[in-house]
């Protein structure tokens, strides 16, 4: 396979494959529990066949689109996710510099392996960047490192809300999964300053005193303290308490309902992302194309709205954007480029989404991403007939 000239996502996950130990691979490409919504991610866009208008003029095509304030290449830009170090030595900063070189932008996790001020570097003002946050049970943690996201050129923060406890990921546990000790977790002066446990929950935990509780068995296992994330954190009193602290766009992402878009909107929140995390949280949830209609009408046009999970091809793009969205991410897709060629297998997997999504628009008969309407879509419903939406 690794000899094969890699000419789709599909080729170029395949050809990662044999690129990763067993940990990193079963820890990027798992979901959580039996995997229905990790599925279900990819199937949703199969459930829709594509209406192409012909004789539109295609000889020009403008792929472009704006994402705070900036022009972007075409819609894709490139979700956070942990540890790219595990996939390739070069980890976020080879992603930032295929990010930049392709013209989309980067969300960055909290727990990534590279620092934020050495991704944010790679765009030379060229890309924006959001950085992705976890709410810790120590608030400080979480408000130091918004604030050096704000110093170091951050444009947003991604405020991750379907992570009060994390998913259960049975190969994780499974692996013992463990942050090599060669890799480090940069955005943090200390990683054991995440949490903060009072003596009683230190007991309850077996540890002694004065010593953290033990770790998880699986991701969590990369802070000492094991799950450190604030389950409390709710409408009412956090997305004021992140304003306070920060000027920074607020985005949360992990939406997938009407309800709270809504609410998003009530709270003054710059932008939502329908994610439920590529499938790795809460097991059985919607796809995320399947929520994105719903979340689409609440938002009515008054925050944008963009969509992770599941999105493959350059279709996939397309159709997320017939059904509303501003503009999709990817998570996967990096790490796999990363793991297959540092950040030339990242510069691969833009380029091919790239084309696939201009050939798309041309074939569909739209010459810029606003042509793209739900009238270019139809729906296969479960007894394989075609219904218009
Ligand atoms: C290995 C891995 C690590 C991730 N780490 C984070 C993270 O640190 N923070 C976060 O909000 N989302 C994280 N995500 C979720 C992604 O941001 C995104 O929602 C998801 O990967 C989109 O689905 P896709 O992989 O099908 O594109 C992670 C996903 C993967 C696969
Ligand atoms: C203690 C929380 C670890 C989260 C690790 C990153 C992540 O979001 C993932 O999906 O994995």
């Amino acid at each position: 396979m690794s000899n094969l000239e890699v000419l789709s996502i599909a080729e170029l996950e395949a050809a990662a494959m044999e690129k990763m130990d067993k940990m990193t691979r079963e820890y990027y490409n798992s979901g959580s529990d039996r995997e229905i919504t990790l599925r279900d991610n990819l199937a949703a866009f199969d459930r829709y066949r594509l209406r192409p208008r012909v004789l539109k003029d295609v000889s020009r095509i403008d792929t472009s689109t704006q994402l705070w304030g900036k022009k972007i290449s075409f819609p894709l830009c490139i979700a956070p996710a942990a540890m790219a170090k595990l996939a390739h030595p070069s980890g976020e900063v080879g992603i930032s510099r295929a990010a930049a070189n392709a013209g989309v932008a980067v969300g960055l996790s909290s727990f990534s392996t590279s620092s934020m001020e050495d991704v944010v570097a790679q765009g030379a003002g060229a890309i924006d960047y959001a950085i992705q946050l976890y709410v810790f049970q120590n608030r400080k943690t979480s408000e130091v490192l918004v604030r050096r996201a704000e110093r170091a050129g951050f444009k947003a923060v991604f405020l991750t809300v379907d992570t009060p406890y994390l998913g259960r990921r049975i190969n994780e546990v499974r692996n013992r999964f463990k942050l090599p000790p060669h890799l480090q977790l940069l955005n943090f002066e200390n990683p054991g300053d995440v949490a903060v446990y009072s003596e009683n929950e230190t007991k309850a935990h077996g540890g002694d005193k004065g010593k953290p509780p033990a770790a998880g068995a699986g991701v969590d296992s990369i802070l000492p303290q094991g799950n450190v994330n604030d389950a409390s954190l709710n409408w009412e009193t956090d997305i004021q308490w992140l304003r306070s602290i920060t000027k920074l766009e607020i985005w949360v992402k992990g939406i997938l309902t009407a309800e709270d878009t809504l609410l998003a909107v009530q709270h003054g929140v710059d932008g939502i992302i329908i994610s439920n995390h590529g499938g790795r949280q809460l097991d059985g949830v919607t796809s995320t194309l399947d929520a994105l209609p719903e979340c689409v009408a609440a938002a009515a046009g008054r925050i944008p709205v963009h969509i992770d999970g599941g999105i493959r091809r350059g279709t996939d793009i397309f159709k997320a954007l017939a059904l509303g969205a501003d503009c999709c991410w990817v998570g996967r897709i990096p790490l796999w480029g990363l793991a297959y060629d540092g950040q030339a297998g990242v510069e691969l997997a833009l380029k091919l989404l790239y084309e696939e999504f201009k050939l798309c628009m041309s074939l569909a008969g739209c010459k810029s991403v606003k042509e793209i309407s739900r009238d270019h879509l139809i729906r296969v419903k479960t007894d394989g007939t075609l219904a218009r939406l």
